[in-house]
């Protein structure tokens, strides 16, 4: 790859610019457990960028280390050339990521569109006031905002006709897709996706990996998923970092990755589901 320092423009056209997250000699411990040894890679501002590995390799783990939900035990995560601390789920929402879960986190007695409303919930303002009968026509009127808002990833995200659905009657495949939804909904910079594909047939798969292309795209959305599936994170990602049994043995593009004499022996000639 050329020179990247300021950034480059993409094969299919899309401007990528500078370093926005560095992961810096990152190691985390479970009591004895080593998750992650010494790892450091950075995220540039519109990519899209995979974690992959085998089971166990620590991309959960590291994940969590970019969410803010773990601390590392040594190294630092630089935000924005900031270096960052502890922090509550809301400082990390006001910080503008987002995230999904492996194992789907909805409600599932609600609908679609509540599920969805949930993720405006760090840029309401009114919640209280208009819960307590106060300023109900400023609290209408954000409320108008924020369905707005939820209206057009509805639309985006072709998901109209379930708007209305509880979503514990929805097929897997469709959760996953209110779960992105959800996440959309707070007007994310950051991305998070855990394994944005598993359990998907094919066909989910396809339509998953075009969402997750037209969000980056839209939207400018810059995206870290982790991912077992090869296939689709070779196809939709712009870097990709290999970790084995925590540690990084292999970060760049697909093709660089695909090439990696490391990566092959510990993971692309090996089945996983
Ligand atoms: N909360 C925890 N407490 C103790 N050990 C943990 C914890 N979370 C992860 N580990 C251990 O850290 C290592 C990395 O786990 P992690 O879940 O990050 O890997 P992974 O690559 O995401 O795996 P998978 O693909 O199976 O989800 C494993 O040995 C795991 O058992």
């Amino acid at each position: 790859m050329n020179d990247m320092s300021d950034g480059y423009v993409t094969a299919d056209g899309r401007q990528i610019g500078g370093v926005i997250m560095e992961m810096k000699n990152i190691t985390l411990r479970f009591g004895g457990v080593v998750a992650i040894k010494d790892i450091s890679f950075d995220i540039r501002d519109g990519e899209i960028r995979a974690i992959i590995g085998p089971n166990g390799a620590g991309k959960s783990s590291m994940l969590n280390v970019i969410s803010g939900f773990y601390i590392p035990t040594e190294g630092e995560v630089m935000f924005k050339g900031v270096k960052r601390g502890p922090m509550k789920p809301y400082q990390v929402a006001r910080l503008g990521i987002a995230r999904t879960f492996q194992n789907i986190a909805l409600f599932d007695g609600m609908s679609v569109l509540d599920n969805i409303m949930t993720g405006r919930l760090t840029h309401m303002k009114s919640g209280l006031l208009a819960q307590a009968g106060w300023w109900w026509t400023g609290a209408a009127k954000e409320e108008d905002e924020h369905r707005e808002k939820v209206e057009k990833i509805i639309d985006f995200l072709e998901i109209q006709n379930i708007r209305k659905t509880p979503v514990g009657r929805l097929p897997y495949g469709l959760k996953k897709r209110v779960e992105l939804a959800r996440a959309l909904a707070a007007e994310p910079k950051l991305l998070l996706l855990d394994e944005p594909m598993a359990g998907m047939n094919v066909e989910e798969k396809e339509d998953m990996s075009r969402f997750i292309l037209d969000v980056n795209d839209e939207f400018g959305t810059t995206i870290v998923l982790i991912e077992h599936d090869m296939g689709v994170v070779m196809d939709l990602s712009d870097r990709v970092v290999v970790m084995d049994y925590g540690k990084k043995i292999g970060d760049g593009t697909p093709d660089e990755v695909r090439n990696n004499q490391d990566v092959i022996d510990a993971y692309l000639g090996v089945a996983h589901d």
